[in-house]
């Protein structure tokens, strides 16, 4: 279980409260209006923004004494944080060893995660010879490997067009089956959010709201909603 017990997160002049848990494997969609504070939320979870005030709690254990690196997170950005000079291997194999003393078993690990994502022929390849879709595809490759417990999204899809993006969704949905992982995923789309999670947490007025079913808090939406849905 993740738990935000009391949190309060502050950029500058900017303050975001947090107060709830969410069950290991579940799948939440974060929405809410631009600038309301959903990266805070997840570069909070993920140790690049130490809360002010409360603890939030991975299984038990207060996350705040691992840092970044150390914590059972793997944050996946829009730009994919694809290096160019590495191969499409190389670049999942980082998941890995982040030194890249790769075991030949590392190898056949690496063709499996690029066989799930369906890029089983591009190992050899650099980021600049692949399309969005596909440095997309290689990003998830790289989180699968990673197995960590907890899968951080920040609109990694937007830049794709609609039907790439529900593939991806899709893929997103499967992997995260395969391991089992809590994912949480940014997204200014309600459509991702109806398509893909079980739960979503509305980020508005300075709080990020206790997770609601998706299919509930559409149905009936609050105030909050109402007025980013625009309807
Ligand atoms: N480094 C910073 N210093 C000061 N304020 C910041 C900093 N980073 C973000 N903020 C402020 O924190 C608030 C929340 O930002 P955040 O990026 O979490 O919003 P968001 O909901 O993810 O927005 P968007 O949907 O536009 O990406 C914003 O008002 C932003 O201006």
């Amino acid at each position: 279980m993740l738990r935000f017990e009391d949190v309060v997160l502050q950029q500058g002049d900017f303050t975001l409260r947090a107060d709830w848990p969410v069950a290991s494997g579940a799948k939440l969609a974060v929405i809410g209006p631009s600038g309301s504070g959903k990266s805070t939320l997840l570069l909070a979870v993920a140790g690049f923004l130490p809360p002010m005030q409360g603890r939030i709690l991975w299984q038990g254990q207060d996350l705040a004494v691992l840092p970044p690196g150390a914590r059972p997170v793997t944050m996946l950005f829009q730009d994919q944080n694809l290096f160019p000079h590495l191969t499409v291997a190389q670049n999942i194999g980082l998941g890995l060893s982040p030194r890249l003393r790769l075991t030949t078993q590392d190898h056949d690990s690496i063709a499996r995660a690029l066989d799930r994502v369906g890029l089983p022929e591009m190992a050899q390849r650099r980021p600049g010879a692949l399309s969005g879709g596909q440095m997309a595809r290689v990003a998830l490759a790289r989180a699968l490997l990673r197995a960590r417990p907890i899968l951080l999204l920040d609109e990694p899809f937007s830049a794709l067009g609609p039907a790439l993006k529900d593939e991806m969704l899709d893929l997103v949905t499967g992997v995260a089956q395969d391991t089992g992982a809590l994912v949480m995923m940014v997204s200014h789309d309600p459509g991702d959010a109806q398509r893909f999670a079980d739960q979503t947490v509305l980020v508005a007025d300075g709080i990020a709201c206790t997770p609601t079913p998706t299919s509930d808090l559409f149905a009936n939406p609050p105030p909050a909603l109402r007025t980013y849905l625009g309807s």
